[in-house]
């Protein structure tokens, strides 16, 4: 593809929060032109953009208008929910879809993409189950047993998601999954509950002319299902390493395209167990903002266009630790960004989302150190500075 690379490209971001946001930095930085959707106005990517439109993008015909509007080069899927359907038919019509339309549409539900991972591919995962209506789910737990992990079909960032511990618990974790579910579906994925030693994300580059790379493992830790905090490198061994690599690259051969891939693994003392995948960047994965030479971001787009990727360094230990809201409103500000920036190798994201809600991920600190350890109590020290508050 870089051998007939003209840039600009015209490149339309579905979804625009805090990774779309890097990524149209990046883009730009290359001179493309970003068109950036979202659901809301104001989002994330939308203010540095070249333009933006507010749909829903769970509307074929509103992905129609937008798409006939603008005439983007590439569609590059920032979000889970979006009428994969209809990106196919882009794609037929010669948009590339990122990293291909039928990989947005395997990872939109985590049913599809298990199957493919376990079923067609042979790979070991929790062991899981699927539930359509609370019967089921109660005698589905029997076969899974307990602990285990229940979670919709649909969502993403650990809404809907819950560990149950006993039967007692199963009614209301149905609840707790139905009111979290994206879209029309009442189908849950009850999953084996797996009692990992550590966590990790593994940044997968798949090219269009060139072999798939990979970053360092990323670490990260975990609260109602949503991240908290990652660093690089990590404490696996090569051999880990090497099994996840291998799975990984198995994986993303079978969805095809480019662009880069947020591969998650449980890494127990004597296995290397396959999670989940998002074929974007990945919310662990803004570590690599402060430790690689190219983030993830970077990454994306030189995978997308074809550009090369002579080298990934990894720049020592780093980490990063998420700002999180506590309650709702349309009218947030943020102090203690000074005392959060006093330390030398501290850096802040701060999205610009238009209003929080409890829980919400509103910006992220980062910190290298001289460990992980240092760097994880630097980008958390960072963060408890900073308060949010309203007007
Ligand atoms: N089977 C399991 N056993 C133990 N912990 C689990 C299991 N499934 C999920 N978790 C925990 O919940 C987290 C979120 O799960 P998962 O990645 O499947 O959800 P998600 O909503 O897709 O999250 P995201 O969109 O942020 O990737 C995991 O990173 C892990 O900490
Ligand atoms: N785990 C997926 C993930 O982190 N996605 C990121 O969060 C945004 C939605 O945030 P919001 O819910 O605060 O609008 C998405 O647009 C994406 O940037
Ligand atoms: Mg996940």
């Amino acid at each position: 593809m870089s051998d007939s690379l003209k840039l600009p490209k015209k490149i339309m971001l579905l979804g625009s929060g805090e990774l779309g946001k890097e990524f149209v930095i990046a883009a730009q930085r290359l001179g493309n032109y970003i068109i950036a959707v979202d659901r809301y106005e104001n989002a994330p990517a939308m203010q540095v953009a070249d333009c933006s439109e507010v749909i829903s993008m769970l509307s074929a015909d509103d992905l129609e208008r937008v798409v006939t509007k603008h005439q983007p080069d590439f569609i590059i899927p920032e979000i889970e929910a979006i009428r994969t359907e209809k990106l196919l038919e882009f794609e037929q019509r010669g948009i590339t879809v990122i990293p291909t339309a039928m990989a947005t549409n395997y990872t939109m539900n985590r049913d599809r993409i298990r199957e493919l991972a376990h079923q067609q591919l042979g790979i070991r995962t929790a062991n899981y189950a699927y539930a359509t209506s609370l019967d089921e789910f109660i005698q589905v737990s029997q076969t899974i047993g307990f602990p285990n992990v229940v979670k919709p079909v649909m969502s993403s960032s650990g809404k809907g998601q819950s560990v149950v511990n006993s039967c007692e618990e199963v009614e209301q974790a149905w609840n707790y999954a139905i009111a979290g579910s994206r879209g029309d579906t009442q189908k849950i994925i009850v999953e084996e509950f797996i009692n990992f030693e550590l966590e990790i994300t593994l940044l997968t580059i798949k090219q269009w002319n060139a072999p798939t790379i990979f970053c360092p493992a990323i670490g990260h830790r975990q609260e109602r299902g949503d991240y908290q905090e990652s660093w690089q490198p990590t404490a696996i061994s090569e051999q880990q390493v090497k099994e996840a690599e291998a799975i990984a690259q198995k994986v993303t051969d079978a969805l095809g395209g480019a662009g880069i891939f947020g591969v998650e693994f449980f890494v127990t003392k004597d296995e290397v167990i396959f999670s989940e995948l998002s074929p974007r960047p990945h919310d662990t994965g803004m570590v690599t903002l402060i430790s690689q030479n190219l983030n993830e971001f970077e990454l994306h787009l030189r995978a997308i266009l074809g550009l090369p990727i002579p080298k990934i360094e990894q720049l020592g230990a780093s980490a990063s630790a998420v700002i999180l809201a506590q309650d709702n409103s349309d009218s947030i500000f943020f102090a203690g960004v000074a005392e959060a920036l006093s330390e030398p190798d501290v850096d802040l994201r701060l999205f610009g989302k238009p209003d929080s809600r409890p829980f919400r991920r509103m910006g992220v600190a980062l910190a290298k150190g001289n460990n992980v350890q240092e760097a994880r109590e630097k980008a958390n020290r960072a963060v408890s500075q900073i308060k949010i508050l309203s007007e």
